[in-house]
């Protein structure tokens, strides 16, 4: 007869002194414990009366970890999942997390209390709590989620993740929020108390970089009057942040190679090698599969980098979360009175947001600016003109685009997105807006001027570019000529301005 009030766990591993172990150890500690060593048997077992914990290896002779994980939470939804798996298949382990395992776990089990750790965590802990710890720090981090379950899927399992020390790359157009999502991780994880050190690898030059990433002896080049040590050495027991990682160029991609694989790395300039224990954060708003098919970006860098891959929507993707924004945004600023009308709602939710949530964050600071001392509701009439121009059919038209192809959708929004199309309209409201703040009676932050100067810059700059690639068919080499650019500049020019992916 089952004994209820006792803990249940199943053990799926054709290891058979693994399974012996962990039965030992668990029946130690009060629980009972069944074991299959096949995928058969734990159909036999998964039949039967529910289990709190179920630990499945990754392979086994009939079938494989997933395939089990799949039918144990079709049949026995609450019971907890960890996965167990070798060195090799970690990347596996993460992809069952990702399809709803609660934890991994490597083999051999070299730290017995680790192990016990994460098995009471499992028993005491329901997902509730880890999901509500998660939105915790997430608040607190500045990493807002909202009813988007994508989002809040993708959240949970940087927090999982977040303990473990494996790389992760995040991967998302500009302004969703992949340094605030570093930041989280590196909060969530059990360097918290260390440094996090953050690096555009594309906004530096070669040698710049490396001088940065690895530091410099004294003498190692001109003006390198004094050593310096590089962020690999600082951020030692911390998080290094590797932002825009494609714009790396091919000799710092080896450097970084050999880092990741050896965990070693030489200053510019000396040949005395030092070790670091950083836990690296990659970002990129370039796709880095696409990248390494077009041999821009080292194939064995992405698999050391993408043990876990994390990808945020763009807000275009997840909508349901702008009126939790909204509300962060307004606390943040202080302006809890503030409400927006429907109208004005529809609109914020109908456009499509080429600068995501950065360009959000500058509508709700624009309208707060606008609206004081005049009214507490946010009416159209404070939102930018090329949002208030938005329409659902223009909307829905650029969504078709845009699954069309990558290549296309950017070459339609820049043709379709009101904001490039007339660069004389835009100027026009441009310079309408900063006279506005000029002759304004209020205070106007002067953080909200700054971002409309760097907007100026980015969209003018932008629009040329743009004119300069139409001249020459879209030929970027003579285009960069054109512009008195090199190549890589225009490149970077084109992808990272920070409002329009065009
Ligand atoms: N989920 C979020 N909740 C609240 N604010 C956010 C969120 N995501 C991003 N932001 C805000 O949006 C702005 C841009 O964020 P961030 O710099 O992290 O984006 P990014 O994807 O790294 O951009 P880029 O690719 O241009 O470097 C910041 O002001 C940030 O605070």
């Amino acid at each position: 007869m089952r004994d209820d009030s006792m803990t249940h766990v199943a053990i799926i591993d054709d290891e058979r002194e693994v399974c012996t172990f962990l039965e030992h150890f668990l029946t130690s500690k009060g629980f009972t414990v069944k074991v299959a060593y096949s995928g058969e048997q734990s159909d036999l077992l998964m039949d039967g009366p529910p289990f709190q914990l179920a630990m499945i290896d990754v392979k086994l002779p009939d079938t494989n970890g997933f395939a089990i994980l799949k039918k144990l939470k079709e049949k026995q939804p609450n019971c907890k999942v960890i996965i167990m798996t070798g060195f090799s298949t970690v990347k596996t382990a993460i992809e069952a997390i990702k399809l709803g395992a609660n934890d991994y776990i490597e083999k051999p089990f070299d730290d017995l209390d680790q192990l016990e750790a994460l098995i009471d965590e499992m028993i005491t802990h329901d997902a509730s709590i880890v999901q509500s710890e998660a939105n915790r720090l997430a608040g607190e981090v500045g990493f807002i989620t909202g009813q988007n379950e994508e989002m809040n899927h993708l959240l949970t399992i940087a927090y999982k993740i977040a303990k473990k020390n494996i790389n992760v790359l995040i991967q998302g157009e500009t302004g969703t929020g992949k340094e605030v999502l570093a930041k989280f991780i590196h909060q969530a994880s059990c360097r918290a108390d260390q440094t996090f050190i953050g690096v555009n690898c594309g906004a530096l030059s070669e040698s710049l970089l490396e001088s940065e990433l690895f530091g410099h002896e004294k003498g190692a080049f001109t003006g390198a009057t004094q050593l310096r040590k590089g962020l690999f050495e600082l951020a030692n027991s911390g998080t290094l942040f590797l932002d825009e990682i494609a714009e790396a160029s091919p000799a710092i991609q080896v450097k970084l190679l050999r880092v990741l694989e050896t965990r070693e790395f030489m200053r510019v300039g000396s040949e005395k090698v030092f070790r670091t224990n950083a836990r690296i954060v990659a970002a990129s708003h370039v796709n880095l599969d696409e990248a390494v098919r077009e041999k821009k970006f080292r194939q064995d860098l992405l698999y050391r980098l993408n043990v876990v891959k994390l990808e945020i929507l763009p807000l275009r993707k997840r909508i349901d979360d702008i009126s939790t924004l909204l509300s962060h945004f307004l606390e943040k600023y202080d302006a809890q009175h503030i409400t927006f009308t429907t109208e004005a709602m529809r609109l914020l939710e109908t456009y499509d947001w080429p600068g995501n949530i950065r360009e959000l964050v500058n509508v709700v600071t624009r309208a707060i600016t606008l609206s004081e001392g005049e009214t507490t509701q946010i009416t159209k009439d404070y939102l930018p003109c090329y949002i208030q121009n938005t329409n659902k059919k223009e909307y829905e038209e650029k969504e078709v685009k845009r699954s069309f192809s990558e290549s296309i959708i950017n070459h339609e929004k820049s043709r379709t997105n009101p904001y490039f199309s007339d660069l004389k309209k835009y100027l026009d409201n441009w310079n309408a807006e900063l006279l506005f703040y000029w002759q304004s009676d209020q205070a106007v932050p002067l953080e909200v001027i700054t971002e409309k100067i760097k907007e100026l810059e980015d969209v003018t700059g932008k629009a040329f570019i743009k004119k300069a690639l139409n001249s020459t068919l879209g030929n970027r080499k003579e285009a960069a000529d054109l512009l008195k650019i090199t190549p890589r500049q225009l490149r970077y020019l084109f992808k990272e301005k920070k409002h329009s992916p065009l």
